[in-house]
């Protein structure tokens, strides 16, 4: 689905990602999982497009996007959800779910995702009318990760979705991480609580120095020992989160 190679990039003079190597399977998740600092986020921008690689390249579906635009990058499917609360807290839910669709130029095809997603999130179709503004951290993020639908997308670049919330909001958001993998969406999630994102995920990395240091299944990296001492010591427990995608079968 998506290939990083040899991607190093930084801001100004200073390197941040020294040749970063990773491939996402389509349908799964994958968690970024690594220090403060070690270039997690900085990955998704080079892959969203808000920042360009120094050198190395990306590949989505088989298509070298390295020099793409962000926007080229939106209308092929890759949709990323900072870190940053987004939403517009004077326009409604409706109103923000709809400017996801911003480039869309159909205005028929927003109002049918719109229906679409307001049929999957139960939150966005109870407070539709509601400011965006009025609704709990938690709850807002649902409606950011509800408004990537709009463009209907391959892969889902999510940047720490659980950051502040309590942990039944963090439960709600991993659920819906899983949501995604489950309707077919490729999602890269980025997670400070490396527990419960590890146990959403199918695939794990640690990312260090701008390098990855380690990949394997969000199972094996949640019984490394070293992972455990370095990363898992002060996370989100795990009964918090709900099992990989891959795992959910039939519901
Ligand atoms: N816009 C920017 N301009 C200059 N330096 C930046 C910018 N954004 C990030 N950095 C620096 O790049 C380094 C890597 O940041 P990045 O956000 O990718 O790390 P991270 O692994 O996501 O860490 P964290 O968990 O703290 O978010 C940090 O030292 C950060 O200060």
């Amino acid at each position: 689905m998506l290939r990083l190679s040899g991607i190093t990039a930084g801001y100004g003079a200073g390197l941040i990602l020294r040749g970063v190597d990773l491939s996402l399977p389509a349908g799964q998740v994958t968690c970024l999982i690594g220090p403060n600092g070690s270039g997690k986020s900085t990955t998704l921008k080079t892959i969203s497009g808000l920042l360009r690689p120094q050198d190395g390249t990306v590949t989505f579906r088989g298509e070298d996007i390295s020099r793409l635009s962000a926007r080229e990058r939106l209308l092929r499917g890759i949709v990323h959800v900072p870190q940053d609360r987004s939403l517009f807290p004077a326009m409604t839910v409706r109103e923000n779910i709809e400017m996801g669709g911003f480039v869309l130029r159909d205005r028929r095809l927003v109002a049918q995702r719109w229906e679409e997603i307001a049929a999957t999130f139960r939150l966005v179709a109870e407070r539709a009318d509601a400011h965006a503004g009025s609704l709990s951290g938690g709850e807002q993020k649902t409606v950011e990760i509800a408004r990537t639908l709009m463009l209907d997308p391959a892969l889902i670049l999510l940047d720490e979705p659980s950051i502040g919330l309590d942990p039944k909001s963090r439960t709600a958001v991993f659920r819906n991480v899983a949501g995604l993998a489950r309707s077919g969406r490729t999602v890269l999630l980025v997670e400070q609580n490396a527990r419960s994102g590890l146990a959403v995920s199918d695939t794990g990395v640690v990312l260090e120095g701008g390098r990855v240091a380690l990949t394997g299944t969000g199972a094996d990296l949640l019984t490394d020992p070293e992972v455990g001492r370095l990363y898992l010591g002060a996370g989100t427990a795990v009964q918090d989160a709900v099992p990989a995608a891959s795992a959910v079968s039939g519901d």
